[in-house]
């Protein structure tokens, strides 16, 4: 990975500049530039395989990988996993990242642990505000909640972080339509606040009711990108899935 995290270019949000993911010798997503600014939220779709949570991996530091990435104008690709959540990139995994056999307070408390000293009480009193339900099962094990619940803790636990921005790795999996008709209204509710938010998802439905911009990954790399509305054309999307089987997948 590249070095430097001191580069200031004074921009705001999420940069991303030709970051790629691999495994060892396994290329799995090649080179990726995009940009999510502070208010929007940007989803990356595709087909299984096509290389999404290894980019979100490669972000976030879980994942080896090349290329510039920068935070509020800050560069920290150089940096390990736990500084970069420190310094506010956070993410809800597509396991939700949960520790089940804690209660509710103390995965919040996790969460909160890597939020500045000085900001950490008021980061869980934050997050607690936007999802009021929690305080009712504040003793609760956090795998005794329903999935939707514990999807709404698992970004509550990035919001105790005082995320500077937030990934989301396929928070629809294994919800009801109506849970991810509210889990749409926090995200839109998180934008509004001016988080800038990187959604992965294979669900459609969310990504047209809360996208400003969408990405396709196919075979590890962009081929298409554009505003919410051209998602509307819904077979030219199809077409491009479908490029992933005359595509070369992966390099090795
Ligand atoms: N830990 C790993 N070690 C080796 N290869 C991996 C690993 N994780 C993923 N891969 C490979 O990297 C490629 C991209 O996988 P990835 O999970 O990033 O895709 P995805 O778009 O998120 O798919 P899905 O929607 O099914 O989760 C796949 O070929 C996968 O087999």
């Amino acid at each position: 990975m590249s070095q430097p995290e001191s580069t200031s270019t004074g921009r705001r949000g999420l940069a991303v500049d030709g970051v790629s993911a691999r495994y060892g010798n396994l290329t799995a997503c090649r080179p990726v530039s995009l940009r999510v600014e502070p208010g929007e939220l940007v989803a990356l779709i595709g087909p299984n395989g096509a290389g999404k949570t290894s980019l979100i991996g490669a972000l976030n530091g879980t994942v080896a990988g090349t290329g510039e990435i920068t935070l509020d104008g800050r560069r920290i690709d150089g940096l390990a996993a736990w500084r970069r959540v420190g310094i506010g990139l956070t993410t809800v995994p597509d396991n939700r990242g949960l520790f089940p056999s804690l209660t509710v307070a103390d995965n919040l408390r996790l969460g909160a642990l890597l939020s500045d000293r000085a900001k950490r009480e008021k980061a869980l009193d934050d997050a607690i505000a936007l999802f009021p339900f929690l305080r009712t099962r504040w003793g609760d094990a956090a795998g005794a909640l329903s999935g939707g619940q514990q999807q709404m803790l698992a970004i509550a636990k990035c919001m105790a972080c005082s995320p500077r921005v937030l990934l989301l790795d396929e928070p629809t999996q294994g919800l009801a339509p109506i849970v991810v008709d509210e889990l749409a209204e926090v995200l839109r509710n998180l934008r509004a606040r001016g988080l800038p938010i990187l959604l992965v998802e294979q669900s459609q439905y969310l990504v047209e009711a809360v996208a400003d911009r969408f990405a396709v990954l196919v075979g590890g790399q962009i081929v298409h990108s554009g505003p919410r509305a051209a998602l509307a054309d819904r077979e030219y999307i199809a077409g491009l899935y479908l490029q992933r089987k005359q595509a070369a997948v992966l390099s090795h």
